[in-house]
């Protein structure tokens, strides 16, 4: 899978509201209720990046995530990264 140039990654994040490009990884921070709502939402994400066979680098800290998207193969964000971050945007638009 190619890499996305810059300006390719910018016109995709315009689609994906609060994620943005750093470090050639896009990524995003969410606040949930506690612990127990973070990692039961991070369950449901496991579950996708493995239909997906696409994973995140992610950190959770109690009730806080941070999700950095990138493709390790690539190094750097490719489309299977913009698919995965809107597959995310639609399970915390569930949650
Ligand atoms: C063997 C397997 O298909 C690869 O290691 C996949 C798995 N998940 C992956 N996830 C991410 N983010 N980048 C990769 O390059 C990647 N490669």
């Amino acid at each position: 899978m190619e890499k996305l140039n810059t300006n390719e990654i910018e016109e995709a994040l315009k689609n994906l509201s609060g994620w943005a490009l750093k470090d050639e990884m896009i990524e995003k921070s969410f606040t949930f209720k506690d612990f127990k709502e973070a990692f039961s939402v991070m369950t449901h994400i496991a579950f996708e990046c493995e239909k997906q066979n696409h994973h995140p680098n992610w950190e959770n800290v109690y009730n806080s995530l941070t999700i950095k998207l990138s493709t390790h193969d690539a190094g750097g964000v490719t489309q299977k990264d913009i698919d995965l971050a809107k597959t995310i945007e639609d399970i915390m638009a569930q949650a």
